[in-house]
């Protein structure tokens, strides 16, 4: 029997960004050695999961995007996961996305992050934290920096994190043009680093002394040159946020989504008013460091 002691959970599933991204060796396995320093932002994914016994399966309602609601959602695929591990009753999970799809901010890694400790929670699994790892890496190479938040270095495929001091208080501004990109199309054009360079340490090194402005120098992302190659407006937006007063702009992950850093919330308001004039078709979120990833919603 289920001992359930809320039947219903709710969670933040939140987005990353990629202070720095750096792609090194590509492995035999086919997945790429990387160097990166993650940050979780407040822009949240909210998924409900509800045990609901007269189903017969895991139900999944999507909110606010047009992906798939069945086993291609990976929702369903940690659930998937789950079930190969542990009895789990019939869920019924709602997903209010606010994070755009596939912008390289992480969206469907953090939902999947989320339903494996929201499930792990609502069922009281006392899942050990390194099984919730190792099950948030069977999943993707993001997904278990997504389980952890707030700001690591990354390595391996990603999945190998090395906690880091939180970003100093700033205002991240994310602008998502209207376009996806596909993070395996990208991986496969982008041509390796030989050597990896110091400036990942150096972040690490500015954000536990807590200055901003050192990480900004530091900031770095290796897919830029590829995915700025196919969409040439990026850079145009690059240098529309850097005229409007951002402290550096950079590409999250594979993209397409560009983010500038400001130290004044009323500038990076400002800036995103003017930009929605601009560029009505773009979607901008004002942001802030956070400092966990998946948790309960309060
Ligand atoms: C690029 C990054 C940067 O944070 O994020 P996004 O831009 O997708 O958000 C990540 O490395 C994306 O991680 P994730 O989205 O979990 O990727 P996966 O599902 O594991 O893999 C998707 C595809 O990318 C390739 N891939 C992924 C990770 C890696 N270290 N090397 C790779 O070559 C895989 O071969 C696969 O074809
Ligand atoms: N819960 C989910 N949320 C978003 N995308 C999902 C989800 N499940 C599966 N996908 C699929 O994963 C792909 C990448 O999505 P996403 O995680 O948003 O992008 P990115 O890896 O660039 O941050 C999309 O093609 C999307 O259809």
């Amino acid at each position: 029997m289920f001992r359930v002691r809320d039947k219903t959970i709710k969670v933040e599933a939140p987005a990353k960004i990629n202070l720095y991204l750096d792609v090194l060796e590509k492995r035999f396995d086919g997945y790429h050695e990387v160097k990166m320093v993650m940050q979780t932002v407040s822009l949240c994914d909210r998924l409900t999961i509800s045990v609901d016994k007269s189903l017969e399966d895991v139900q999944l309602e999507v909110i606010n995007a047009d992906i798939p609601e069945n086993d291609d959602n990976l929702i369903i695929k940690s659930i998937r996961l789950l079930q190969e591990y542990y009895q789990i009753p019939p869920l019924k999970i709602v997903v209010d996305k606010e994070i755009p799809v596939a912008a390289g901010l992480a969206g469907g890694s953090s939902d999947a992050a989320a339903t494996i400790w929201g499930i792990a929670e609502l069922l009281e699994l006392q899942i050990k934290q390194e099984q919730l790892a190792y099950l948030a890496s069977e999943i993707g190479s993001d997904v278990p920096f997504c389980l952890l938040g707030g700001t690591s270095l990354a390595e391996g495929r990603g999945e190998k994190l090395t906690n880091a001091s939180t970003l100093p208080q700033c205002y991240i501004l994310l602008v998502k043009p209207p376009f996806g990109v596909s993070t395996g199309q990208v991986y496969k054009a982008v041509n390796p680093t030989d050597e990896a360079d110091s400036r990942a340490d150096k972040i690490i090194s500015a954000l536990s002394k807590g200055s901003l402005y050192k990480v900004i120098e530091n900031m770095y992302n290796k897919m830029e040159n590829v995915v700025f190659g196919w969409h040439p407006e990026l850079l145009d937006l690059t240098k529309r946020l850097l005229d409007f007063g951002a402290l550096t702009v950079r590409m999250s992950g594979s993209g397409p989504t560009i983010f500038g850093v400001f130290e004044s919330y009323l500038d990076a308001y400002n800036v995103k008013k003017s930009l929605l004039k601009e560029m009505p078709e773009h979607e901008i979120f004002l942001t802030t460091p956070r400092d966990k990833g998946v948790g309960k919603e309060h």
